[in-house]
């Protein structure tokens, strides 16, 4: 069987007497859409933060396309293709919607400095790169809008464009869907089936219409184990998966 893109080994961190990711497996192959799913401080989050390298295990590893990253710092798994979306905004809401992508695709570049943004905004592969990554999403008419006048719905687009812009491999979404309205999530859906082609991704999301939907393999997250693994059919009739969380939510929806 060839390599999954990502491959998670036996990871386990530990907040205090809690354990947020215990022993943790996981693997992700090229193209493929996996979810994470679980009830609240189940240690999703937490599993994401490890991926990314903005929170060290205290036991397991991570490979990445064969590689072992579990020791690099989360600039050089960004430089590997590693992106993550964050649940929380963190877009500069002083700055256009194409600055915003811009600095991101200047800071991975890596080749320019952040104190030279005010020039570098103006640089034309910057600007091309950012539009391209806008236009993506469907936000190429907004480029020019400052972020605090951008809906909800389009903050969250454009924070995928951020991610898209640094060229990742594998996309880390932590609750896309957060906040959205129906229309809107069915707009976040629909980009992130498009994308399906180009990039992996791993969604972590509450939104369980969104989650069938798109997912092409689904593990479930319950006080930190992952209790099941596998296509959206088998996790929707596991036992287990339905006493832990799903339960009687109606998950209707099929896949693809
Ligand atoms: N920095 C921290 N310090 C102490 N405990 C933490 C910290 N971060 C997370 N935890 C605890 O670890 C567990 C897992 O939290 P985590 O945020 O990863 O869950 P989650 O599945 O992402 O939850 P949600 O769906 O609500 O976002 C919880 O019990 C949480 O309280």
């Amino acid at each position: 069987m060839a390599e999954p893109l990502l491959r998670v080994d036996n990871l386990v961190r530990r907040f205090g007497g809690i354990i947020a990711t215990d022993h943790v497996c996981l693997d992700v192959s090229k193209g493929e859409i996996h979810a994470i799913i679980g009830p609240n401080g189940a240690g999703k989050t937490t599993l994401i933060s490890q991926l990314t390298g903005h929170l060290a295990p205290h036991a397991g590893r991570i490979f990445l396309g064969g590689r072992d990253i579990s020791s690099f710092p989360a600039y050089k798994r960004s430089a590997l293709g590693l992106a993550r979306s964050f649940q929380i905004t963190s877009l500069l809401t002083d700055f256009t919607a194409a600055d915003n992508v811009a600095l991101a695709a200047q800071a991975h570049d890596g080749r320019h400095s952040f104190r030279f943004f005010a020039n570098a905004r103006r640089e034309k592969p910057l600007r091309d790169a950012a539009r391209a990554a806008l236009e993506r999403v469907c936000l190429g008419h907004r480029a020019d809008v400052l972020v605090s006048k951008l809906s909800h719905g389009e903050q969250r687009e454009l924070e995928l464009a951020v991610a898209l812009a640094t060229k990742p491999q594998l996309l880390l979404l932590d609750e896309p869907m957060a906040g959205l309205g129906v229309t809107e999530s069915q707009r976040m859906v629909k980009l992130l089936a498009e994308l399906r082609n180009e990039v992996s991704i791993v969604l972590v999301e509450h939104d369980m219409e969104a989650v069938f939907a798109l997912a092409d393999r689904i593990s479930v997250l319950v006080y930190g184990r992952i209790i099941a693994s596998g296509k959206p059919d088998e996790i929707r009739q596991n036992e287990e998966v339905k006493r832990a969380y799903l339960g009687d939510q109606h998950v209707v929806v099929g896949h693809g």
